[in-house]
């Protein structure tokens, strides 16, 4: 495989990357998605990954979307874009689904998209602005150009800022209030582990290991820590941002913290539940807390001291 890379200087080159395998992991790895029914299920129904049937089960046990209301959906961690098809198909006529991932991805049809790491304050300026201003993310201009998704970097958008996007996005005579201080509906954040992915190479946040955030490595523990990161992060998030009666779901990998997790889900909402559905794999450690009815009034601060 041949990847684009910068070297000290500027420069960009090609190299040859070698990946090596251990065949036997790479065999029992080929046989388990061959044999797994999800993953069949999904390529029929034409399904970004299996990913897809677990938010199914979370919507049919608890009735996150409304097919009958246009909700507004935040899909924290969205590439490939599984979780994105189920919302925008379970939402109502004129609603919208808004994709983040720190890694490149195109948006299945009818979802935009912001390539942009969550830990940033700018992503949730960024996704403040989408909802209130109505603006298309997954345009192609030349802020979006190729890849259907706006660059979260300040530097690069101040580059762009006498480009007409630039202004549409960022001008002050649009009110970005339109839509009050809280504008999304429900928040969804299945982030961890990169999806395997097969193209967009060259984009510098994905070569940057700084802005990296996770990857499931096996050790119970690191995975836990680094996935408790991330659901504060989706929590701080939706404290922000999601309207209050308003509904979050967060994918954890479980350990020692997981009753704090929830201790603070608790004081954002009003009914929290704990849930593993069927399409997770058995030996996976992840669950995924379901919490509905973000309360009045929630002090960030309160939230976060124990
Ligand atoms: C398991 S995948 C999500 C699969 C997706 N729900 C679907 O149905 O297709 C987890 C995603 O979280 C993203 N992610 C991890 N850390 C992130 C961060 N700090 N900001 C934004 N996305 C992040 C990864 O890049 C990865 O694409």
């Amino acid at each position: 495989m041949w990847m684009r890379c910068q070297v000290p200087g500027g420069r960009v080159v090609a190299r040859k990357l070698f990946v090596r395998f251990n065949s036997s992991s790479k065999n029992r790895w080929l046989t388990r998605q061959q044999n797994d029914h999800y993953t069949r299920e999904a390529k029929i129904q034409n399904l970004r990954s299996r990913a897809a049937f677990k938010l199914m089960e979370i919507d049919d046990k608890f009735k996150i979307f409304c097919g009958n209301t246009p909700q507004r959906v935040l899909d924290l961690g969205f590439a490939p874009g599984a979780w994105s098809q189920v919302a925008s198909r379970r939402i109502g006529d004129g609603g919208m689904v808004l994709g983040v991932d720190i890694l490149p991805c195109n948006p299945p049809p009818g979802v935009s998209s912001i390539q942009a790491n969550i830990l940033s304050r700018k992503t949730h300026e960024l996704i403040r602005l989408y909802f209130s201003k109505h603006f298309k993310l997954n345009k192609h201009d030349d802020i979006h150009e190729d890849h259907g998704y706006l660059r979260h970097m300040t530097e690069e958008l101040s580059q762009e800022s006498d480009c007409e996007t630039y202004r549409e996005v960022f001008s002050p005579d649009i009110t970005p209030d339109k839509v009050g201080k809280y504008p999304i509906d429900v928040i969804i954040s299945d982030m961890y582990e990169p999806w395997p992915q097969d193209s967009g190479f060259w984009t510098n946040i994905t070569n940057a290991a700084y802005y990296r955030m996770a990857n499931t490595s096996g050790l119970a523990i690191r995975d836990h820590y680094q996935s408790i990161d991330l659901c504060d992060a989706a929590l701080v998030t939706a404290i922000d941002l999601l309207k209050p009666r308003g509904h979050f779901v967060c994918k954890l990998y479980t350990g020692k913290e997981d009753k704090l997790f929830e201790k603070r889900l608790k004081k954002v909402f009003r009914r929290v539940n704990r849930f593993k559905p069927v399409a997770c794999r058995d030996e996976s450690k992840e669950v995924y807390f379901v919490a509905r009815e973000k309360r009045h009034d929630v002090d960030k601060l309160q939230v976060f001291t124990d």
